[in-house]
């Protein structure tokens, strides 16, 4: 499917879905279901909220407010029929195996969530003993739901540059022997452990990764004075880790899939004292993407990073729909109208990239 045309350096390819993905809620829907939609046709909306989506009744309900925002939009029609939210449920030490049941058979939930209690934004009612989960992931290999790990370790003597490495060895591996046949995606991974890890394992065990982590280092970050944008967690790691994550990325591996970690806070949550994690990407996420994948000469692995692999993983089907991506450069909006009067600054604001979406 992919089509490269030299001379006018243009690729389309099937549309891409973004596999990890926080719209948010409410106001905030008005801004970032457009977002996504304009260049996604399935998106896996991350259940952080607060409270959280515990069960099928919250992610029904989630998913008709986020469908809601989404007729409202100015969006054309063939675009409204495409965009699918696809729900998760947080898991909880709560959760029990009929919430699993329910949400298999629900058609609306494509996975399960697992954070940490207290690794990231909202993460405050996530698992604190793995152990107590055991007859949730029996159920969730039984009914073939995947589990998605926000995959850092918490412990407060853990260097933050190291969560991800100690998760691979004390949680995740004790997963994966415990339950063979439970598929995994390790989201957002910033290592090259991480990756080296998931190459590892059977086909059951698969990755995301984010355009941040495949663009940036914590240079970006904290050279030069500390840059609020570029702060999400996991954390922006070292160069020879970005190295390796564009190199799986573009392999060919269907073990890697784009899940843009859009996370959205308000301007003025991220340029604070105590700033909040998450970095804002979904509406120029292609061609961050693309951009990156160039810059290594791998445009033609987009294709299957972006609007393959995942599906392929998740069981699904690949779109049949297509998305033009141009070399013509494109400058990155400073900021976008947010609810309640506020800002909404995305990643690389203001800057000029060198691919963007053909209108
Ligand atoms: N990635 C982030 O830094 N933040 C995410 C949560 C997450 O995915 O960990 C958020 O919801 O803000
Ligand atoms: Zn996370
Ligand atoms: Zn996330």
């Amino acid at each position: 499917m992919t089509q490269i045309t030299d001379s006018i350096k243009e690729l389309t390819i099937l549309q891409p879905d973004d596999w990890h993905i926080h719209l948010r809620d409410d106001d905030a829907l008005a801004t970032t279901v457009k977002h996504a939609a304009a260049s996604f046709n399935r998106v896996i909306c991350m259940p952080n909220l607060a409270p959280p989506v515990k069960n099928v009744d919250d992610a029904r309900a989630y998913r008709e407010r986020i469908l809601q925002h989404l007729q409202a939009s100015d969006l054309e029609a063939g675009r409204k029929a495409a965009f699918d939210p696809r729900m998760t449920l947080y898991l909880t030490n709560q959760t029990t195996p009929k919430d699993i049941e329910l949400a298999a058979q629900s058609g609306i939930v494509q996975a399960v969530k697992l954070y940490p209690a207290g690794a990231t934004t909202n993460s405050a009612d996530g698992v604190t003993d793995i152990n107590a989960c055991v007859d949730v992931f029996e159920a969730m290999e039984k009914y073939n739901l995947p589990l998605l790990l926000h995959g850092e370790v918490t412990h407060d003597h853990v260097d933050i540059f190291d969560r991800e490495k100690r998760f691979l060895e004390e949680v995740l591996a004790q997963i994966i022997a415990k339950f063979p046949t439970l598929r995994i995606v390790m989201e957002h991974i910033t290592t090259s452990d991480a990756a080296d890890f998931v190459l590892a394992q059977g086909n059951q065990v698969a990755a995301t990764i984010t355009p941040q982590h495949l663009m940036f280092n914590r240079n970006h970050l904290l050279l030069s004075g500390i840059k609020p944008h570029f702060y999400c967690l996991p954390i922006l790691k070292r160069k020879q880790h970005q190295e390796v994550l564009l190199n799986v990325a573009t392999s060919g591996s269907p073990k890697f899939f784009l899940g843009t970690d859009s996370a959205p806070h308000a301007t003025d949550k991220k340029e604070a004292a105590c700033g909040c994690a998450g970095c804002y990407s979904s509406s120029i996420a292609l061609p961050l993407y693309a951009t990156a994948f160039d810059s290594i000469g791998k445009i033609d692995k987009l294709e299957g990073f972006a609007s393959r692999f995942g599906a392929q993983f998740y069981g699904l089907p690949v779109n049949e729909n297509t998305v033009t991506l141009t070399n013509n450069p494109m400058q990155v909006p400073a900021g976008y109208p947010y609810f309640d009067g506020q800002t909404l600054t995305p990643l690389m604001a203001g800057e000029t990239l060198p691919w963007s979406i053909k209108a």
